[in-house]
């Protein structure tokens, strides 16, 4: 699977007062097993991006294709997102959220029940199958959401933010686990994140995007292999990278020039 990103520009054009053009002339291209991470500051598109990545935001201009076949739609078998809010089903257990996907795809109870098994086993929630999103805490919650999207075995997950709810600590620990899970999977995936250690540790590439409007201007590649063991973060490499993004975000990215 390789997602081609071409010349991809989306302009929202509001009801009231002048179009905004969030992301412009977009260029991408994501291969089958590679984890992108997209930072950036506020407002300069990242989600918009994902959108469209997702199919659910139509470029203005440029094409999205998956194996050159261009994206028109929401497609589950294609695309499984990752929000920062769960988004779980109060009032359906553990499993019946894991297997939503499945559901409205339209696979058997048993099926989809053996399937959203499996994940929640892969994502250590197996023992509070039976349980209520209340009952679990809230990087429990996310776990789910991870499983969620992996029983749909989709061909790229889209992750905005996943665990910017969390606490520092549990979003670091629920953080390399599910990077882990994600990485022993082989899934494709392109995550927002605000946190630029987690932009680095989950990643094999970083993409920093810049603001007015919208576009890529600058790509690190994170030069060590997948998993990675929690010391990674303390390593020299590590610190160079995080230094060279902290400077680009804090200086204005929107100043800097696309190389
Ligand atoms: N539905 C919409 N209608 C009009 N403008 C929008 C809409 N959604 C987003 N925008 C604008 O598009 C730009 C990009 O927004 P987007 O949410 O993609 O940025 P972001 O980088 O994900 O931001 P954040 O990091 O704060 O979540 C912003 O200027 C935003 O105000």
């Amino acid at each position: 699977m390789t997602m081609n990103i071409e010349s991809v520009t989306l302009t929202y054009e509001r009801a009231k007062g002048d179009p905004v053009t969030a992301i412009r002339d977009i260029d991408l291209e994501v291969r089958r097993g590679e984890f992108v991470s997209l930072i950036g500051p506020s407002g300069c598109g990242k989600s918009t991006l994902l959108h469209c990545m997702g199919g659910m935001l139509r470029p203005s201009s440029g094409r999205i294709t998956v194996d050159g076949e261009p994206i028109t739609g929401p497609k589950p078998s294609r695309a499984a997102f990752v929000f920062q809010d769960y988004s779980l089903f109060p009032w359906r257990s553990v499993v019946d959220n894991a297997a939503t996907g499945l559901r409205f795809a339209g696979v058997r109870k048993a099926e989809r029940r053996a399937v959203a098994m499996k994940q929640l086993e892969l994502v250590g929630l197996d023992h509070v199958a039976e349980s209520y999103p209340a009952e679990l805490s809230g990087g429990m919650q996310q776990r789910v959401a991870v499983a969620r999207a992996l029983a749909m075995d989709p061909q790229i997950m889209l992750m905005d933010e996943p665990f910017g709810a969390l606490d520092e600590q549990s979003r670091r620990r629920i953080g390399i686990e599910m990077s882990n899970v994600l990485t022993e999977a082989e899934k494709t995936v392109v995550m927002v994140t605000h946190s630029l250690d987690e932009a680095i540790f989950w990643a094999d590439r970083v993409l920093v995007m810049g603001k007015g409007p919208g576009r890529i201007v600058r790509e690190f590649v994170v030069d060590a292999p997948r998993p990675r063991r929690l010391d990674f973060m303390t390593t020299a490499s590590f610190d160079t990278l995080r230094a060279e993004l902290f400077g680009l975000l804090e200086g204005a990215p929107e100043e800097v020039v696309a190389p």
